[in-house]
């Protein structure tokens, strides 16, 4: 250790004093638990080393932290304590070994339940009656929160009891249900104010309002898990049992629970809960183990902070802070540009991790991330790691500030983001190596070229191979190539060449489809080879002319202009037209339509006509005419069915020629 023992252990306790405020009293942590469990910890082992360095005001001592100001002190009639914590198997081990020196007996009976990931509370019912409800605050005096506790509709405000004891002090945790905090951060972002960062911090910070009205609209819950101070009570032998009987007089008390005996019964469940934790309705942060018999809980006792008949086995902290070195982008399968977090390696739900996503430029603005900032990394469950917010600034240079290329980073494509995309991507799509073998599978699919015999395997090994980069090399594939690759004849080498082979004749609506055009489909390459009739039309035109399709709206004709746009795309399409890939072009509808007898016109259909309205509004579309809801002086013409009302009025008052259905028909020549 650098720093003097006596200096090191002060600022510890100064530090961790100041965490404690910020954690209990603010709901709002600057470090991870599992941070301020390391800086407990090293003041434990300061004062164990050094036991003169030792003070009776220590954290090391105590729990929690003093009441804030703003709530009356309630002093607890029996102390308020923490649990010590368990992290590794031999942790419990070493707590059963202890409990059964102490007891003298070969074995221990445990209660084992969920530690609940709240904030503790204590509730007083005098007569049956609630009177008062306190946090438990520095563990001797707590804060006055009955009004707040009052609103927890799970809390009952009457025992359920025919004769109810004179005093019964209930303890339990409150809590958020993810749900509810779901729900509160979606009301909190839609009316722009602050989201919390875990429903810990929430139902703290719920709890400790002090307007009720502002507590009971955040929807807390609680549940039972011991008792303090009682009179007239009849307390059960076993702890088992004082929560089946805490259940009957209306509390909620966790079923996740179960009598166990011996090291093996307590990690069965841990693991257990382990496995069942991510399907729970709220978070907890370990499960909990308490010496059944409450005989045996008086004889073992209590050492500063917690009893020595409980501990806490905590799940491996899914958060943990760390330095962000570095950003980079990374190009998925489809393009999608993800901006990654590179990190100091850091230990957080059970691994080490050196990267974390920052999934998209929105967010890391939105959580106002820099590089080399201290950053807190979350890792819930088989979910990829991210980062969830900055815990620290760091020297916030302007190189520091994240910017996002323009280029591709793989492949120097333009990138470009949809208007109501989070998501950059990479416009290379035939071209990105990153894309090459989602790109490849695609164009070869069934209801693109139809390439038989080139499957997902085979496109990976010539990938892989570098056989193929883009789709122009499929056409140039030999026999004997083929057949050099692992898993492959030369009949098989054959049948794959013939599939290509085959698939040089295809028609234009395959052709764009296998482009692979983001946001273009099979139905819209129909509707586009329909309307354009040839490629050549297709790739010339711009927003505009491509809105004009049927169906296709500005988010596809942006995608598709920007393909386009993209010389490389331009160039593999030139080469696979090289190659030989042929369809027979047609006159467009789009040709058509710029001739038809409708060519630039406004048309309002009204009324009934014989034909179906959809009919009618494709047959004017077809005859290049476009289709307005109401009549004004640009209107061209209206066609009037029968009982046309308003709009015909309106035509006849502005002198716009009117059509009925026999002269529309003639007009069409039909
Ligand atoms: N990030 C920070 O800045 C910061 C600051 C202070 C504390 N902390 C966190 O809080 C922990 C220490 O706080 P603590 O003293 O409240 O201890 P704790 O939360 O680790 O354990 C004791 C508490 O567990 C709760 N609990 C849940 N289920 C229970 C059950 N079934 N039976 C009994 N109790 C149950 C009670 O509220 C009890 O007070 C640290 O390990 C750390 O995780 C974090
Ligand atoms: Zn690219």
């Amino acid at each position: 250790m650098a720093a003097k023992p006596a200096a090191r252990a002060e600022a510890l306790r100064r530090e961790i004093e100041r965490h404690n405020k910020l954690y209990y009293n603010d709901a709002a942590p600057e470090i991870s638990d599992a941070e301020w469990d390391s800086l407990l910890k090293e003041l434990q082992e300061i004062e164990a080393a050094h036991p003169e360095l030792a003070t009776p005001d220590s954290p090391t001592q105590r729990v929690g932290s003093k009441p804030s100001e703003g709530f009356e002190e309630v002093t607890h009639r029996v102390a308020m304590l923490s649990l010590a914590n368990a992290f590794e198997d031999e942790d419990v081990e070493s707590f059963d070994r202890r409990c059964r020196e102490l007891l003298n007996v070969p074995e221990v009976e445990y209660a084992c339940e969920l530690k609940f990931d709240g904030l503790a509370v204590t509730l007083v019912y005098e007569n049956g009656v609630f009177v008062q409800g306190a946090t438990r605050g520095d563990g001797a005096v707590g804060e006055d929160v009955s009004n707040n506790l009052r609103t927890v509709r799970s809390i009952p405000l009457r025992l359920e009891a025919k004769k109810p004891p004179k005093l019964l002090e209930v303890r339990g945790e409150v809590l958020m249900f993810r749900r509810d905090f779901d729900a509160l951060n979606k009301r909190a972002e839609a009316a722009g104010e602050k989201t919390f960062v875990n429903p810990r911090n929430s139902a703290t910070g719920a709890l400790r309002q002090l307007d009720p009205k502002l507590t009971a609209q955040r929807r807390l819950s609680f549940f039972a898990y011991g008792i303090g101070a009682n009179e007239g009570f009849k307390v059960p032998p076993t702890h088992s049992e004082l929560l089946d009987a805490l259940a009957d007089l209306g509390f909620p008390v966790a079923k996740d629970r179960k009598v166990a005996r011996g090291v093996k019964g307590l990690l069965d469940f841990y693991k257990a809960v382990g496995a069942k934790r991510p399907k729970l309705d709220y978070d907890i942060d370990g499960v909990v183990y308490k010496v059944n018999a409450f005989a045996q809980q008086g004889s073992l006792g209590f050492v500063s902070r917690a009893p020595r008949w409980a501990i806490a086995h905590k799940f491996p902290a899914e958060e943990a802070t760390t330095e962000l070195l570095d950003i980079d982008i990374q190009v998925g399968r489809t393009g999608a540009i993800t901006p990654v977090a590179r990190l100091k390696p850091v230990f957080v739900g059970g691994t080490t991790i050196v990267n974390a996503t920052l999934h998209n430029e929105d967010e890391i603005r939105r959580k106002e991330i820099w590089k080399r900032d201290t950053v807190v990394v979350r890792r819930a469950g088989d979910v990829i790691p991210e980062v969830a917010r900055v815990a620290k600034e760091g020297p916030r240079e302007k190189a520091d500030r994240f910017t996002m290329p323009t280029k591709c980073p793989v492949c120097g494509s333009a990138i470009a983001k949809g208007e109501d995309e989070a998501v950059a991507r990479c416009t290379g799509g035939l071209f990105c190596p990153a894309q090459r073998k989602q790109a490849l599978i695609h164009f070869a699919g069934r209801r693109a070229m139809n390439i038989e015999n080139l499957g997902y395997k085979l496109v990976e090994q010539l990938v892989e191979s570098g056989l193929v980069r883009t789709a122009p090399d499929l056409y140039k594939l030999g026999v004997a190539k083929l057949a050099e690759l692992e898993r492959m004849a030369e009949k098989s080498a054959q049948n794959v060449v013939d599939g290509i082979e085959k698939s040089r004749e295809t028609t234009l609506a395959r052709f764009i489809y296998a482009l692979g055009i983001r946001n273009v489909g099979e139905t819209t390459s129909k509707d586009l080879a329909r309307h354009f009739g040839s490629l050549d039309k297709l790739m010339e035109a711009d927003v505009e002319a491509l809105q004009g399709t049927p169906d296709v709206g500005p988010i596809v004709a942006e995608s598709i202009a920007r393909f386009f746009a993209e010389k490389h795309n331009r160039e593999v399409v030139e080469q696979l037209r090289a190659a030989g890939v042929h369809w027979t072009e047609g006159e467009g509808a789009a040709a058509k339509a710029a001739t038809g007898p409708f060519a630039g016109k406004i048309v309002v259909l009204t009324g009934t006509l014989s034909i179906p309205r959809d009919d009618a509004k494709a047959l004017i579309e077809e005859a290049g005419g476009k289709i307005t809801g109401s009549v004004s002086k640009k209107t061209d013409y209206v066609v009037a069915g029968t009982e046309a009302g308003s709009k015909l009025d309106k035509a006849n008052e502005l002198g716009v020629p009117v059509l009925d259905e026999a002269q529309f028909l003639k007009m069409l020549d039909k």
